[in-house]
This record gives structure tokens, C-alpha cells and sequence, in this order.
């Protein structure tokens, strides 16, 4: 508990403290600037240059399918695929044949399961069948087939049991494998091993493979050297995106006016441009990294510092929505009101109705409100003692977890939605979605239930859960692991189905769930963010590439 007081805030009541350490990046991002495109001459027309031989090499016709699948999936896996969008899915379509995989060993089979799957096809389980020996079981022991076969495992879904074997089988084989394997394939099995392709973020995955490309004996030169300065160009971008969002936080001076509070503009950007890095979606990334910055001062103002009187107020004025209702809260919260009314606005004048979807913002504010309320809940449960069933629990932290808000925020953000009925849909939270918010609070749970209990919570999954089933910590604990793969398998279904109406929704609910992989793989890394975290802040948008 701390007797730390703040502006008006009520005198005489003991709150509490969750010591979140200050930034780790002090201002460097309100300053930073690459000087990459300054300092290398022509970069411009080389990358262009690049692009076309790239290009070239990817729409040649060959009969050497084997590498034109491993050319296809290493120019996604290198961050570039988003400037040849449409001549992969050219290509992936022309793969798309079920007879063309039986002359592929098992290497190319994985790839090409994997890169088909990965983009909404429908292939069998089945064409792994053929690889196991009479006895019924996988059988190689070389490396890179099994790094190829262990990640597309990772696409798997329900009911899929030659996966499920082949998950295990190669995981084991890799694992033994490992220490006799030399860079940079023992660099990639390490990676996937502990982050498979699948559920890594897409430009952490390209920063790591980048150099081990580079380093393969087959590589294609223009290829990597593409990526390369590819990379470096698309940091220059981001960096003045968070320079930008640094100077907004900086403005409304939050962390000094709401202490208590975690100062986390840089690691907001990089949840918000790890599910979104393309350059078309900047606008997008602006608002919500600033919706994410306002999010979580709201959290910690619930979860740690204010009385239940004072959020109460707060919800109340949230739900009127309105610059009036400033006069109604405690005058420390009025520094989030203002910012959360201006950010809304801004997003409407913007980006919202400058494309002509003026009713977006009514679902954007509807989704803010509603987390705010489940916020509102938690508050309750602490502060009144109050021990929710695990159902009941789930029920509201669904919606606090914030990937039901920031899936729909993306959406709109991104606006690659014709249909009104798109919105209304993610908004019934269908299975999709929920898997999204599930795997989310599981993660989230799984790493912080220990820290919120020191500062009195009781109430979290591990813990409901335990007391619902009448287990112990550890059981719990391995229940949410499990029940996290079982979404993922759901997530990866409902993907696959996706049909005119949620297509659009499968980016936001996949690669909101892979920053979560990521953010807490090694601890609630959002909140403690000096480790891990800060090293990969630090590879995406402060260090460049050496070309
Ligand atoms: C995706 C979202 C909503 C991001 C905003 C920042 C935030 C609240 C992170 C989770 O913190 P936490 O672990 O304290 O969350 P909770 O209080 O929900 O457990």
C-alpha cells in the first residue's frame, strides 16, 4: 500500500502502489531518428530495383515446384511478401493442386501445408500420411525437414492426430538435434522452438531470419539484400510513427501526472505495430497506439490507485461520453477523460469518416465503453471482496483482456471491410474472436496472477479456476496451457472458414494472439519491460540492419 496522493485526489485514503518501473527509454524516441535513407545513396532506386528483380523471381514459370515453394514462403518469412501480394496469391493458387504434393519430399510437403494453410487453403492433414514407415510412425532425423515439419504443425486443428504426433515427434528429434547443429539452422530450430513461425509476431520473424538467410550458402543476394534495406526503410517509417505518438504522450505529460501509472508509449506502439507493420496502415497505428497509452492508464487507475468511488465516477462519465462530465470525476482522471474524448475524435475527423464509413465510430466508442465496464467489474470484485465463478469470470475478462476491442479497432483501422455486417458480427464475439480473447487472458493470467496478488488481488483464472474445480495451483496452471492450445487449433479452424463476412477479421484475431506469444513468453513483459522486451524493442526500431 502507498499513501502517495495525487492532485485532489481523496486525502486521507491508503492506495495502492504496483511500482511499475519508470520508461527505459527515457526520450530517446521523442528524439531518435534513423538517418538510413540520409546516409546511403540511391537507396531509394536500389530498393526499387530490388523489388523488380524480386518480382521477376517470383512470377518466372518453372517446373522446379520445390523451389519456387521455398522462394515464395522465405519471401514472407523475410518481412518483404507485403510488396507482392497479389502475385503470391497468384502462385499459392497455382500450388493449390492435391495431386502436386506427391512428388514433394517431406520437407517441401511442410512448406507447402504450411504457406497454403497459413493463407486460408483448405489442405488435408492426410498428405503426411505417406511419410511414416510401416510401423506407423514419422521417420528422418534431418534437421531442416524437421524444423519445416514441426512448423506447420503449428496450423493444426482439432481432431488432426497425425499432427498432434508430428508435433511430438519432431519437437523431440529437434531438441536432441540442437546442440550438434551449426548457425544458422540451429538459430532457426531454436527460434521456432521456442516461438513457432505461426505464433510469432511477423516482423520479430523477419528480423530473425533476415541474418540467418543471409547467412545460407543458397541464399539469393538480391533477395536478402532486399529485405535488408527493406527492413531498415520500414524502421525509418516506425520510428517517426513512435516519435510522433512519444510527443503526444509527452504533451499530455502523463506519466508525471499520473504516476502510478506504467509509462509505456514505446511498448504500446510496439504491441499496436506488431500486429499491423505495413506502411498503407499508419493512420491505423497512430490511433491505436494512442487507444492502447489511454487503455492502460484507465487499468492501472482501476487496478491500482483509484477507490471504487472515483472509478465508478469515471465509468459513469465514460458512458456519457461527453467533455461535460469532466467536471464530474477526480481531478487527477481529467487528464485521461480529455485525452480519450480527443482521440476518438481525432479517429472519426481522420480516418474514419475521411473513408466514408461514418457509423464505424459508434462501434469503435461501443467497444471502449465496454471495456471500461468490465474494468468497472474487476474494481467491484476487489474491492468488495467479491469471488466471481470461473464462468462468470471468464465472461467479463474476455472483454478486459481488450482483443474483442482492439480486433474491432483494427478492423475499422485498417478498413478492409466492405460490410457493415463484418462489424456487427466480430461484435457477438463469435468463436474467432473469442479464441483471440481467450488465449489473451490465459497468457495475461498465467503471467501475472502472482504479482496481482501482492497487491491483494485474489480474483484471476488460476484462481477461480481452482476453486471451481477444487485443484491445485499447478493443475490449474497446466489446465491453462492446454486450454491455449486448444484455441489455437479453434483459432486456426474458424480461419480457415472464413467466409465474406469475417475474412477480414482473420489478421487482427491472428496477429493480435501472436503479440500476446510474444509480450508475455518470458513474463508479463508489457508491464515489466526492461528485459526481453526492451532487447526486441530495441532490434525492431532502434538498431538498423548492416547492409
Ligand atoms: C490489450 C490491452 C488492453 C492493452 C492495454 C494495456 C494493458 C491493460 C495490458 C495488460 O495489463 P494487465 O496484465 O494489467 O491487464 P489486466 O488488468 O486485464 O490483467
Amino acid at each position: 500500500m502507498s499513501s502517495a496522493k495525487l492532485g485532489s485526489a481523496s486525502e486521507d485514503v491508503s492506495r495502492r502502489d504496483a511500482n511499475y518501473h519508470p520508461t527505459v527509454w527515457g526520450d530517446f524516441f521523442l528524439t531518435h531518428s534513423s538517418n538510413f535513407l540520409e546516409n546511403n545513396d540511391n537507396i531509394l532506386e536500389k530498393h526499387e530495383e530490388l523489388k523488380q528483380e524480386v518480382r521477376n523471381l517470383l512470377v518466372v514459370e518453372t517446373s522446379d515446384l520445390p523451389s519456387k515453394i521455398q522462394l515464395t514462403d522465405e519471401i514472407i518469412r523475410l518481412g518483404v511478401g507485403y510488396h507482392f501480394e497479389m502475385e503470391i496469391k497468384a502462385q499459392l493458387e497455382k500450388l493449390h493442386d492435391h495431386q502436386l504434393h506427391l512428388n514433394f519430399d517431406l520437407l517441401t510437403t511442410s512448406v507447402w501445408f504450411r504457406l497454403l494453410r497459413g493463407h486460408g487453403f483448405s489442405i488435408s492433414s492426410d498428405v503426411f500420411k505417406r511419410f511414416k514407415n510401416t510401423k506407423g510412425e514419422f521417420e528422418t532425423e534431418d534437421a531442416r525437414t524437421l524444423w519445416c515439419l514441426y512448423e506447420a504443425t503449428h496450423l493444426r486443428v482439432d481432431g488432426e492426430d497425425i499432427l498432434e504426433e508430428a508435433i511430438q515427434f519432431s519437437r523431440k528429434r529437434l531438441e536432441a538435434l540442437l546442440p550438434k547443429l551449426s548457425f544458422p539452422l540451429s538459430e532457426c530450430v531454436r527460434d521456432a522452438l521456442h516461438i513457432p513461425y505461426h505464433r510469432n509476431v511477423q516482423r520479430l520473424a523477419a528480423r530473425q531470419y533476415i541474418p540467418q538467410y543471409d547467412a545460407e550458402q543458397t541464399k539469393i543476394e538480391s533477395l536478402s539484400l532486399f529485405a535488408k534495406i527493406d527492413f531498415n526503410m520500414l524502421q525509418a517509417l516506425h520510428q517517426s510513427e513512435l516519435r510522433e505518438a512519444s510527443r503526444w504522450w509527452k504533451e499530455f505529460d502523463f506519466p508525471s501526472k499520473l504516476p502510478y501509472a506504467r509509462d509505456r508509449i514505446a511498448e504500446g506502439y510496439y504491441w499496436m505495430m506488431g500486429a499491423h507493420f505495413e506502411p498503407k496502415f499508419s493512420l491505423s497505428r497512430k490511433f491505436l497506439n494512442r487507444i492502447i497509452g489511454i487503455t492502460s492508464l484507465i487499468d492501472d487507475t482501476y487496478d491500482v490507485y483509484g477507490t471504487l468511488e472515483e472509478v465508478t465516477l469515471f465509468t459513469e462519465a465514460v458512458e456519457r461520453w461527453d467533455i461535460e462530465a469532466v467536471k464530474d470525476i477526480p481531478k487527477y482522471m481529467q487528464v485521461i477523460y480529455i485525452g480519450m474524448l480527443g482521440i476518438f475524435e481525432d479517429f472519426k475527423d481522420n480516418l474514419i469518416n475521411a473513408r466514408g464509413k461514418d457509423y464505424c465510430i459508434d462501434y469503435a466508442i461501443e467497444v471502449f465503453k465496454e471495456i471500461v465496464r468490465s474494468y468497472q467489474r474487476e474494481a467491484e470484485y476487489f474491492h468488495t471482496g467479491y469471488v466471481p465463478s470461473y464462468d462468470e469470470y471468464m465472461e467479463n475478462s474476455i472483454i478486459s483482456g481488450g482483443y474483442k476491442m482492439f480486433i474491432i479497432l483494427m478492423l475499422i483501422g485498417r478498413g478492409e471491410f466492405e460490410l457493415k455486417q463484418t462489424l456487427d458480427w466480430a461484435s457477438t464475439i463469435p468463436e474467432m474472436v473469442k479464441a483471440s480473447s481467450l488465449i489473451a487472458r490465459y497468457i495475461d493470467d498465467l503471467q501475472t496472477y502472482k504479482a496481482e496478488e501482492e497487491r491483494g488481488e485474489t480474483v484471476s483464472a488460476v484462481r477461480c479456476y481452482m476453486r471451481e474445480y477444487d485443484v491445485s495451483e499447478e493443475e490449474a496452471c497446466k489446465k491453462m496451457r492446454e486450454m491455449i492450445e486448444i484455441e489455437w487449433k479453434r483459432l486456426n479452424k474458424t480461419t480457415l472458414e472464413a467466409d465474406e463476412v469475417s475474412s477480414s477479421v482473420v489478421i487482427p484475431s491472428l496477429n493480435f494472439t501472436r503479440v500476446l506469444e510474444v509480450m508475455y513468453d518470458k513474463g508479463d513483459g508489457y508491464s515489466d519491460s526492461q528485459g526481453v522486451t526492451k532487447d526486441r524493442i530495441a532490434a525492431l526500431l532502434r538498431h538498423a540492419i548492416e547492409i
